[in-house]
């Protein structure tokens, strides 16, 4: 696993806002729309591209162009959702699979309870988001799937992650091929399994009630 950390003032600064509690719903959703966006930007530097050439109004000129077979995009439902259109807008030509997945609340183990993808996924490039890496079961039950459908270039973007998560997917994905990028690898987990200073619940913050 490689792990990717966007040391950025605007990355730091967005981050703040969004782990203040006084922070609302409407203004996290923009916050963690904008973030993705940054990360996606160091995320998708191996993205793959053809040559192309192009007629400007003055001449002939070389360039590129998303390849193909498309990248696709793979939300973790719920709060994955909110940095969907994000990664989109910067890989217009992505394809989006969903995977709907939640983390019970006592044994901390995830599961799935929705499923929406591509049954091969060989020669394709994924990139998967969620804003948070807690324990990194979520993620590691997640890329244990795309991996099944053949997928060896696997991208996972988080807004925050806990040195757990991370040591958990060094470990339990040995061998697989996937590079985490995330905006902070923060202090630790607190005994709910949440992140420590963290945002609190992402799901909650994004689609709860506006204050
Ligand atoms: O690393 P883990 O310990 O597995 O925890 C991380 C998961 O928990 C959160 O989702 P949650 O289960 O709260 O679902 P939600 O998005 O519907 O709120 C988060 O968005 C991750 O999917
Ligand atoms: O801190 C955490 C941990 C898991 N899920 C969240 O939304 N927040
Ligand atoms: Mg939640």
């Amino acid at each position: 696993m490689r792990l990717h950390v966007v040391d950025h003032p605007l990355v730091a600064h967005k981050l703040t806002t969004l782990r203040d509690q006084r922070t609302d719903s409407p203004t996290f959703r923009r916050l963690a729309d904008e973030l993705v966006t940054l990360l996606a930007y160091e995320a998708t530097r191996d993205v793959r591209t053809e040559r192309v050439r192009v007629t400007t109004p003055v001449a002939e000129a070389d360039g590129v162009k998303l390849a193909r077979p498309r990248p696709l995009v793979v939300p973790i439902l719920r709060a994955g959702l909110g940095m969907l259109d994000g990664m989109v807008r910067l890989l217009p030509t992505a394809e989006v699979g969903f995977l709907g997945m939640v983390r019970n609340e006592d044994t901390l183990r995830p599961a799935t309870y929705a499923t929406r993808m591509p049954d091969d996924l060989s020669g394709r490039q994924v990139y998967v988001v969620d804003p948070m890496l807690a324990t990194g079961g979520t993620m590691a039950a997640a890329l244990r799937m795309l991996v099944e459908r053949g997928a060896t270039d696997v991208t996972a973007l988080c807004l925050l992650a806990a040195p757990e998560g991370v040591k958990a997917l060094e470990e339990g994905t040995a061998g697989l091929p996937v590079t985490v990028v995330t905006a902070a690898v923060d202090d630790h987990l607190n005994e709910n399994g949440y992140i420590v200073p963290g945002l609190g619940d992402a799901g909650d913050r994004m689609y709860g009630a506006a204050e």
